[in-house]
């Protein structure tokens, strides 16, 4: 890891809905010269129709919070896709309005943990995007259930490119196999190539850094019929936007407390967010990229980034939830941390104790408290000069979509 490289070009405009049509964009910079260029020398994938639409993709998690991004962004800006396939364990009713389109949606109910589930869908495809896993840092599964998940169902599908011969994935790791750590050590502005210890305790994290070493190990493996495997990990930070389940249940909270939501964590304290459809952006000219510059994408891991700005994961929160009616009470945290960690703590037994009676899994416990409490941000260009990523979404944009989307589906409109 390491290696650095030139950049590429690609960029995209996103348009609404899943049948909009997929343009290739101009040739970034030239305006409409770029697109008399694009007559006379045609960019990879601007073959005729016959040719373009001719690669199958497979999203595993396709129905989740970012899943569900990255195959509206499939679809909209991969003019050679042909097929696209939607592996989840929870099949979304919304997928069925994707099938009206050119290109031919298969949606696909499985587990990852299932070996020849996860074959039978990679056969054929050839790209992979691995989006699925436990993102449950609240306690609400058990370790073991979030490792065979993240880990043993990471595995499973590097089997099943290496077994069906399918020669390109890309998977969704997480800032969190970096940090923040053990030790609470900030990581400021930070790239990835920045020394930093990489020390986790708890179970997602774990499963995270696991699962992303058994993809950059399996980069150059042998595939059925000879060619090398190519793969790469995505390193989103907080991801924010529609369908962001945690955003939802903040607002929720201010709602019971009578539209206010109390700080807890200190304003300097800063944590790096990213756009959801800016991930869903890299994740789909990442898979296009990797397929053209194997040698220097190989094997690479990428922070996934944007222009959102960086602030406290409160105050950054409060950006839509303002907007939507609540207020953040307190210019500086309201209660002392060490009875912040008591109440963690508390959570944590009142979990325990109620586990035979249901599931109680609040925002608070002692690994949250600790992470929100950590600075984390990242600053770096490496995806840009890699393949070319720019972010599809301003922030004013990104802060626009998120916060209609928390009015429309919390009728808060104003
Ligand atoms: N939400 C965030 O802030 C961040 C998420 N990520 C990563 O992005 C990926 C997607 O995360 P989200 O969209 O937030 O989570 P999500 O929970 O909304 O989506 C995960 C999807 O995976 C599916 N899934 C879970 N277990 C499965 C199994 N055994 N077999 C098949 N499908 C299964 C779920 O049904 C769900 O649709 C995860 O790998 C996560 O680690 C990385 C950084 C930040
Ligand atoms: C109750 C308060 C202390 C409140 O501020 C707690 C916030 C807490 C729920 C979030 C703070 C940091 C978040 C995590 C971070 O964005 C990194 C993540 C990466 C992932 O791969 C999955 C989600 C998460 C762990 C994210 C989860 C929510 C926080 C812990």
């Amino acid at each position: 890891m390491g290696r650095e490289g030139g950049g590429a070009s690609g960029r995209g405009r996103c348009v609404a809905g899943p049948g909009a049509c997929r343009r290739r964009p101009p040739v970034a910079g030239l305006g409409g010269l770029g697109l008399w260029l694009q007559c006379l020398f045609p960019q990879p994938g601007m073959a005729d129709s016959a040719q373009a639409q001719k690669l199958v993709y497979l999203v595993t998690g396709g129905c989740g919070f970012l899943g569900e991004h990255v195959v509206r962004m499939l679809l909209q800006q991969e003019p050679q896709l042909r097929e696209l396939r939607i592996f989840d364990l929870h099949l979304g009713p919304w997928l069925e309005e994707l099938k009206t389109g050119p290109v031919q949606v298969t949606a696909i109910q499985g587990d990852v943990t299932q070996a020849h589930e996860v074959a039978a869908a990679v056969a054929g495809a050839h790209v992979v995007i691995h989006t699925a896993g436990l993102v449950d840092v609240f306690g609400k599964t058990s370790p073991e259930t979030i490792h065979e998940v993240n880990v043993q169902g990471t595995r499973n599908v590097i089997e099943a490119c290496v077994q069906t011969g399918t020669r390109f994935l890309v998977y969704t790791s997480s800032m969190e196999v970096v940090g923040p750590n053990i030790k609470g050590q900030p990581f400021y502005r930070g790239n990835e190539n920045t020394p930093y210890e990489a020390v986790h305790r708890h179970p997602y994290p774990c499963s995270k850094a696991l699962a992303e070493q058994l993809v950059l190990e399996a980069n150059g493996r042998k595939v059925l019929g000879g060619l090398p495997l190519v793969t790469c990990a995505l390193r989103p930070t907080g991801i924010y936007g529609e369908g962001h389940q945690i955003m939802r249940d903040f607002y929720h909270q201010g709602l019971r407390l009578g539209g206010r939501l109390f700080r807890a964590i200190p304003a300097s304290v800063e944590h790096g967010r990213v756009y959801v459809g800016n991930v869903a952006w890299m994740h789909v000219l990442v898979a296009r990229e990797l397929q053209h510059r194997a040698a220097l994408m190989g094997g690479q891991v990428y922070f996934c980034y944007d222009n959102s700005p960086y602030k406290s994961y409160e105050d950054f929160n409060m950006e839509f939830l303002g907007p939507c009616g609540l207020r953040l009470v307190g210019t500086r945290p309201l209660l002392p941390y060490w009875l912040l960690l008591f109440l963690a703590a508390l959570n944590v037994l009142l979990q325990w104790l109620l586990r035979p009676l249901l599931l109680y899994a609040p925002l608070l416990n002692p690994y949250t408290l600790a992470m929100a409490n950590t600075t984390f941000t990242v600053s770096t260009d490496k995806a840009r000069r890699h393949f070319g990523y720019e972010p599809l979404f301003s922030w004013e944009e990104s802060r626009t979509r998120t916060i209609r989307w928390v009015q429309a589906v919390e009728g808060s409109a104003q």
